[in-house]
């Protein structure tokens, strides 16, 4: 199936079925790893929020739930600069963190979060993301411990991932048609 946002088409690229089983084994490592610990999830808005969904009804573990802001996209361009839109509501001094990404990319986001995480002395900085590009990765964040899939540099949207504020709301995640 393709899908039409604008000028642009996007044809199936990952089927909600695979990312729902990707995500009951990342689920599982988190349960593992975080077992006596009562981690804060953080989701990055706006992207993250089906991803966080999915994956804390899976968590089974004590914790607790936060979001972070921030926006660096246009069209399909990282602008370079990454705006914090809306803040923090919980005190994060000594506990452990599980930033929840969709996508990291260039990995610019990622490190301006944590790197802003890091001034308020967590005692732990993890990253969960659904999807990552390694061909487009020009940061070494050693905190990345979850990835749902690697996946090629294209554009996608779907599942969380917007085209221009569009596309947010399908199960399957889409890539763009060239
Ligand atoms: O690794 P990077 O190159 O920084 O790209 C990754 C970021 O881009 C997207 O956010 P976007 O700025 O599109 O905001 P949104 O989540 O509200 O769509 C995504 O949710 C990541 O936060
Ligand atoms: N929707 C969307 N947002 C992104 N932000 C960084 N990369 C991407 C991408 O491939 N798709």
């Amino acid at each position: 199936m393709e899908l039409t946002i604008d000028d642009k088409t996007f044809e199936s690229f990952i089927d909600y079925d695979l990312i729902e089983k990707r995500i009951r084994v990342l689920a599982i490592q988190i349960n593992v790893d975080y077992e006596n610990k009562v981690p804060i999830i953080i989701g990055v808005l706006n992207g993250s929020f089906m991803f966080m969904a999915d994956l804390m009804k899976q968590i089974e573990i004590s914790c607790e739930a936060d979001f972070i802001k921030v926006s660096s996209y246009r069209d399909m361009q990282s602008t370079g600069e990454v705006k914090e839109e809306l803040g923090l509501s919980i005190d994060i001094e000594n506990r452990d963190i599980i930033l929840i990404e969709d996508i990291v990319d260039t990995g610019n986001t990622l490190e301006y979060l944590i790197n802003k995480l890091k001034t308020k002395s967590p005692a732990s900085i993890k990253v969960a993301s659904l999807l990552l590009k390694p061909d487009a990765l020009q940061k070494k964040i050693d905190e990345i411990a979850y990835i749902g899939f690697e996946i090629t540099n294209d554009f996608v949207v779907g599942y969380g991932l917007d085209y221009n504020g569009i596309g947010r709301n399908t199960k399957n995640i889409y890539r763009i048609k060239v």
